[in-house]
C-alpha cells in the first residue's frame, strides 16, 4: 500500500458521504461526476481503447458508472450500458439522457455483449450493498463470473460484503478495483492487478484523518498497489 490509508467500514463510508453533502456542502452530482471521472481515468491508465461493457446497478454506484461511460467515450473508448433496473430518479435519468446524446447504447443481451467487449465495468453495487444478491442481479453476477475478459469494479467488487468480502462466494473477481474516497475494509481481500483510489474531492481536514495519499499533479486517481 502506498500510504497508511484508512479502510472504511459500511457505516463510516455512509456517514462520510453524508458529511460531504451536509457539513462540506457538496451536491451529489458533483461527487458523482468526480467519482465517475476518476474511474474513467484509472481505466485509461491501464487498458487500451476498445469496447467497454458497463453494468449499471440501481444506486449511486450505478450513477458513477453512467458518468464513467460518458468520459470513456470522450477518451476514445466504445462504451455500452447494461442497465436492467432503471430507477425513476432525475439524477440517474439525466445521466442516462447525457449518455444517449453521446451515442452510448443501452443493450440487453448480456452474454452476447460480454463476448463482443474487451473490458467490463462493474458499477452494480457499492458501499450500501447488504445481504444476498437479489434478482435480477443474481443472474447478472453469474454471467459476469463466467466472463474471460478483465473486470473493473467501482468501489466494491459486486456481490462482496463491504466488510467481510466475498463471504458467500458469489462475488466478482476484478482485475482492477477503483476505491472511492478511501478503500472499504473488503478491499484488503482484493487480489487483482490494479488498485486505484479516486474521488479527488476530499477536503484537507478529512484527507488527513483518512491518510489519503497525494494525488499526482492534475490526476483524478492514484494507484494504491
Ligand atoms: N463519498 C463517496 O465516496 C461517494 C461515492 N459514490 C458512490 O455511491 C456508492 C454508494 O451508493 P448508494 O446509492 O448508497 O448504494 P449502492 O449503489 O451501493 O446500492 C444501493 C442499491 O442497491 C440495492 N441493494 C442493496 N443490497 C442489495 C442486494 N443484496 N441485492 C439487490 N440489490 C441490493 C439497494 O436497494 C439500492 O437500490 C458508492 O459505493 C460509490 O460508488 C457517489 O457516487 C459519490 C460519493
Ligand atoms: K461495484
Amino acid at each position: 500500500m502506498a500510504s497508511n490509508i484508512k479502510f472504511l467500514g459500511q457505516k463510516l463510508a455512509q456517514s462520510i458521504d453524508v458529511d460531504l453533502m451536509s457539513k462540506y456542502g457538496y451536491a451529489i452530482e458533483q461527487l458523482m461526476e468526480l467519482a465517475g471521472f476518476s474511474v474513467a481515468e484509472s481505466i485509461a491508465r491501464e487498458y487500451p481503447v476498445g469496447k467497454v461493457l458497463l453494468c449499471i446497478g440501481p444506486g449511486n454506484n450505478g450513477g458513477d458508472g453512467l458518468v464513467a461511460a460518458r468520459h470513456l467515450k470522450h477518451f476514445g473508448y466504445q462504451p455500452v450500458l447494461y442497465y436492467p433496473k432503471q430507477p425513476e430518479k432525475d439524477l440517474y435519468r439525466n445521466l442516462l439522457t447525457q449518455c444517449g446524446h453521446h451515442h452510448i447504447p443501452v443493450v440487453d443481451d448480456l452474454v452476447k455483449e460480454i463476448t463482443a467487449s474487451s473490458l467490463i465495468v462493474d458499477a452494480i453495487f457499492g458501499f450500501s450493498f447488504k445481504g444476498l444478491v437479489r434478482a435480477p442481479f443474481d443472474q447478472t453476477l453469474a454471467a459476469l463470473r463466467e466472463a474471460s475478459i478483465p473486470i473493473v469494479s467501482v468501489d466494491i467488487p459486486s456481490g462482496w460484503d463491504v466488510e467481510s468480502g466475498d463471504a458467500h462466494g458469489v462475488g466478482l473477481s476484478p482485475d482492477m478495483l477503483v476505491s472511492l474516497t478511501a478503500p472499504k475494509i473488503c478491499a484488503k481481500e482484493f487480489r487483482g492487478r490494479f488498485h486505484y483510489l479516486g474521488g479527488r474531492f476530499v477536503p484537507p481536514e478529512m484527507a488527513q484523518k483518512l491518510n489519503i495519499p497525494e494525488y499526482p499533479g492534475t490526476s483524478q486517481c492514484v494507484r494504491l498497489n
